[in-house]
């Protein structure tokens, strides 16, 4: 006999705590979903949509809503108008590995006609070969980029697609627009400012979900995803007990509830919300947490998630995320990331950037790797700040200099240490000597 089991004592629809799945209703969003909405609005009046930016950090219900808010616009297009001509495309530029203006014209291409990809052209004649494809199919078209930051530097089809109609790449009846999705503020600041003004009629800034937020987005998926467990709407029939049911709302209409489930106790759900919102606010990471703690209750062959549960799976995912994440790093992030871990195994976070770079280029040295120079090191701290690896934070210097940035680790030491001690390029490092009393390891480094 297999260990494989066909049910589970915790799960019913577990596919509702994956990733993939799309929610019908993002109440939490609804100031964002409605200024997207205006932005397409003048779709539906045959005008073409206005190009718009989402942004704000990982897991913030960014792509969701852009999805929810087209397949809202294509019902209309298909059942209420007789004239909106829609078609509307979802590109990930990370997934499909689109780092370049050529790459993106492509792929609007393919998703147009249904053709391979092209090969052997120019740019130039790739573009040619996606308007002509607009002109083709004619009406309006909105193209959502995802993770629009892949593209870098090569704004070339950023600065072209919104001035399409304006310069006459395409004809007068094709309305081609833009929803680009980033996380990436920097690279929007970036930006040049020809191609910032064109490609933005309207932002929209998706901020960091509280913990309610999270609790409520986690009743709504969890009462779907565990076994046994229901929103009860409370009218004057329902009885609470009010010893250990708590009465809950899951969106922004005042309706009361009470989450009942013989495997969520209480206060799993609360738990899992504070831990998220505590660190980034990131749906996806709470949705995570949730899944993984019942993936763990369930493998133990316990009938309830409690507390240890949620707790493992926090260390579980985090460890999977820096790993994930550094695995994807250049070697040069991975060395940097190497020396703040020292300099917070040496218990000298937060540090500034000088004392960094010093443990950066012995440890360099040591595994013979390229140097860069301190403000190119730096940026990789910036960036690692940006994956939430690391914190960093502008303080007020003391006589000398104006504020600088300080460094500290934010996922937890032991973590990264662990990861780092696997990485073979760091073999010769002894992390775990570092800060001890026996062995001051940080001079070895300074
Ligand atoms: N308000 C919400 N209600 C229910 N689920 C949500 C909500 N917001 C986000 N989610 C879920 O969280 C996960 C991440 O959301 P989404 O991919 O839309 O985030 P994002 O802001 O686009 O993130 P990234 O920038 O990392 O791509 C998805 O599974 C999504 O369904």
């Amino acid at each position: 006999m297999s260990r494989y089991a066909s049910n589970s004592n915790i799960f019913d629809q577990e596919e509702v705590l994956r990733e993939d799945h799309h929610p019908d209703e993002l109440p939490e969003r609804s100031e964002e979903l409605d200024q997207l909405h205006m932005a397409l609005s003048p779709a539906a009046r045959g005008v073409g949509a206005n190009n718009v930016f989402l942004y704000g950090k990982a897991g913030q219900g960014k792509t969701a809503a852009a999805k929810k808010e087209l397949s809202e616009l294509q019902y209309h297009a298909e059942q209420e108008s007789d004239h909106l001509d829609l078609t509307a495309l979802y590109i990930s530029c990370e997934s499909d590995d689109i780092s370049t203006s050529f790459r993106a014209a492509s792929r609007i291409y393919m998703e147009l006609t249904g053709n391979d990809r092209p090969t052997g052209y120019s740019t130039d004649a790739v573009v040619d070969m996606m308007y002509d494809a607009m002109n083709e199919i004619g009406g309006t078209i909105i193209i959502v980029l995802d993770e629009i930051d892949s593209l870098g530097t090569d704004d070339r089809i950023l600065y072209s697609l919104p001035r399409a109609r304006s310069q006459g790449y395409v004809n007068d009846n094709v309305y081609p627009s833009v929803i680009g999705i980033s996380n990436d503020l920097q690279w929007r600041d970036n930006l040049s400012p020809k191609v910032k003004s064109s490609l933005y009629d309207d932002s929209v800034l998706f901020s960091p979900y509280n913990a309610e937020q999270l609790r409520q987005i986690l009743r709504r998926r969890g009462a779907k995803g565990f076994r046994s467990a229901e929103l009860v709407k409370i009218d004057e029939n329902t009885s609470v007990d009010e010893s250990n049911e708590k009465v809950v709302t899951i969106d922004n209409s005042g309706d009361e509830y009470v989450f009942r489930s013989g495997v969520l106790p209480t206060d799993a759900i609360p738990l899992v919300s504070a831990i998220a919102a505590q660190d980034k606010g990131d749906a996806r990471q709470a949705i995570k947490y949730l899944r993984k703690a019942g993936e763990i209750a369930d493998r133990a062959g316990d009938t309830t998630v409690e507390d240890t549960h949620v707790r493992a799976a926090e260390s579980q995912v985090e460890k999977e995320t820096v790993r994930e994440a550094m695995l994807e790093m250049t070697t040069q992030a991975q060395l940097t990331l190497a020396a703040i871990t020292v300099v917070e195994l040496a218990g000298d976070t937060p540090a500034r950037t000088k004392p960094i770079y010093g443990v950066y280029k012995s440890i360099a040295e040591e595994v013979g790797s390229d140097k860069l120079v301190q403000r190119r090191m730096r940026d990789h701290l910036k960036e690692l700040d940006m994956q939430g690896i690391i914190d960093a934070r502008k303080k007020t210097g003391g006589s000398v200099g104006g504020p600088a940035y300080h460094f500290e680790l934010q996922v937890e030491r032991d973590i990264v240490k662990d990861v780092l001690k696997n990485v073979t390029r760091f073999a010769s490092i002894d992390f775990d000597s570092i800060g001890s009393d026996d062995q001051p390891g940080l001079e070895r480094y300074t």
